[in-house]
């Protein structure tokens, strides 16, 4: 299993610094911030609000153990102790220049230390430093905690060793490493989204368009292409069976064309700022900001979902980062070392607001998932994990009887009792009993696990370690009183009015 980060620094703690918070945090990593802002931890707090909400929505593993959160005076009580330590103070190169001064001064010599500026290069933060290779450009999208592409920007080739090195950390949270070969202005995303801001600041000022009008054109249009496919394979399909050749015969005159005004700003004068404010106010202002943030962060976390069952973009990153979660959450319940002679709790969850149908209970699909999340808890328990699946064996589940006995609602916080019922050389039988936080019983399920050979499709028998495992169970799970529904089909009712023809 990979180490999570133990301590981390944020030097800033606003709209960025807050979401970087949340997401080490939320990975149990212990986080250590300065903020001079005299309501930091209301708006920290308030953040990480939302972020525990997006984060329990989005994954389904159990919750990472939570790292701890303190708050500092200065940089050096902040820095002192952090393995990796996080700049997002505003975007102001002589405000940087200080805070990178003081935390050179107090940072452990092998600390990494990354810049979320959305603009300056790695040489431009470096100006001053004692220990510059030290300092890199991690710029990361908001919000922090749920979007996973970080840009990660040297000065050159001989920071190669520092780029790994936070990219490595970087992704063991969840993140898209993307590290970017010649530092340069805005990096790479912050110069696509410069040229739409500029000209759809023109089109507000000229009074072709409104900012809602604008978000319409992207949000209906080719926003929803580009969180699945990006500019250049959408453009590869538009050019039909062709392709991109054909693509570009056919538009690359259009770039001559005055389409865009790209190399002119409009002069940012109170009258146009307050313009955009007005239309902007007019469209979202009967949204707070958190609100806002809420619905933005349910429609990403949707969209990831889909991403993540096409096993596509970010859906990738998203998988992974469910499988660390999974694994961790394996290891923690078998570094506990369940008492073999009583049911084994290897698994718990959380019912999420959105597991609910519409009777406010949560749905059907919701218990196979809580209940095969515990299987593979319980397959982990006896070494059955990716390693031993990396060698083309595996189980299937070959039968299924879930019984729902009560109302599970929002919010329930969920422990499953494995029992062995039994097992032969290609066969596990479980036992599953779904209990809320007051011990009431929601739901049991049975499962019949069928050990197979996945690359010749059939079953198979298990080797001498898994055997050995599930052996070294018997005695204690063998010995606990077999429930009384096991083994028992659904019950026959008839036809009140006879056989049906
Ligand atoms: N807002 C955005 O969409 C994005 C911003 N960024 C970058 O992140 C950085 C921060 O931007 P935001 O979070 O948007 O700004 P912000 O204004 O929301 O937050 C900045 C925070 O830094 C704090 N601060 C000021 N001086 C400080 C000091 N000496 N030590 C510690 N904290 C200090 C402020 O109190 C404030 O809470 C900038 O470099 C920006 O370019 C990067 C990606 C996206
Ligand atoms: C507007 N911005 C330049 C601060 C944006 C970014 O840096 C990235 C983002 O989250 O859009």
């Amino acid at each position: 299993m990979t180490r999570t980060l133990s301590r981390a620094a944020c030097i800033g703690g606003g709209v960025i610094g807050g979401g970087w918070i949340a997401r080490f945090l939320l990975d149990g990593t212990d986080v250590a911030v300065h903020d001079p802002h005299p309501d930091a931890r209301r708006i920290i707090g308030e953040v990480l609000d939302n972020a525990r909400r997006a984060r329990a929505r989005l994954i389904s593993a159990p919750p990472v153990p939570e790292g701890r959160l303190s708050f500092h005076d200065d940089i050096a009580g902040a820095v002192e102790g952090a393995e990796y330590i996080q700049e997002s103070v505003p975007e102001r190169l002589d405000l940087k220049h200080e805070v990178f001064a003081a935390i050179e001064a107090a940072a452990a010599p092998g600390a990494l230390i990354g810049s979320s500026t959305s603009g300056f290069k790695p040489s431009e933060l470096r100006e001053g430093a004692t220990h510059p290779e030290r300092i890199f450009v991690a710029h990361p999208f908001n919000p922090v905690y749920l979007v996973p592409l970080v840009e990660l920007v040297g000065s050159g080739p001989q920071d190669e060793a520092i780029l790994d090195r936070a990219a490595d950390i970087l992704a063991r949270t969840g993140m898209h490493p993307l590290k970017i070969r010649r530092e340069i202005d805005a990096h790479i995303a912050d110069r696509l989204l410069e040229a739409v801001w500029r000209e759809s600041l023109w089109l507000v000022k000229d009074d072709i368009a409104t900012t809602q009008e604008i978000d319409d054109a992207i949000r209906f249009g080719f926003g929803l292409r580009w969180a699945q496919m990006g500019l250049f394979e959408t453009y590869r399909i538009a050019g039909g069976e062709a392709g991109m050749k054909h693509f570009i015969d056919q538009f690359g005159p259009a770039l001559k064309w005055p389409w865009t005004k790209l190399m002119d700003v409009p002069e940012m004068t109170e009258e146009l700022s307050a313009k955009i404010a007005a239309q902007s106010d007019a469209q979202s202002g009967q949204h707070t900001i958190r609100e806002l943030e809420r619905i933005r962060d349910d429609n990403l976390i949707g969209i990831l979902h889909a991403l993540r069952a096409n096993g596509w973009g970010a859906g990738e990153t998203l998988r992974a980062m469910e499988e660390r979660a999974f694994a961790q959450a394996h290891a923690r319940a078998a570094h506990a070392a369940p008492d073999p002679a009583a049911p084994l709790e290897l698994h718990r969850a959380k019912v999420g607001g959105d597991w609910l149908d519409y009777n406010g209970h949560m749905t059907e699909f919701r218990y196979l998932q809580v209940f095969g999340d515990a299987t593979d808890a319980f397959l982990g328990h006896i070494g059955m994990d990716a390693d031993y699946r990396a060698q083309g064996l595996s189980v299937y589940t070959v039968e299924t009887h879930i019984r729902h006995l009560a109302e599970t609602g929002a919010g329930a916080n969920l422990t499953v009792r494995t029992t062995l019922l039994g097992f032969d050389a290609k066969r596990i039988r479980l036992h599953h009993e779904m209990v809320d936080g007051a011990g009431t019983v929601q739901a049991t399920a049975e499962h019949m696990l069928m050990h197979v050979d996945t690359q010749a499709g059939r079953a198979c028998p298990m080797g001498a370690p898994l055997t050995e495992r599930l052996a070294a169970l018997a005695p204690g799970q063998s010995a606990l009183p077999a429930p009384d529904h096991a083994g028992r089909p659904i019950r026959d009712i008839g036809w009140p009015l006879g056989e049906p023809a």
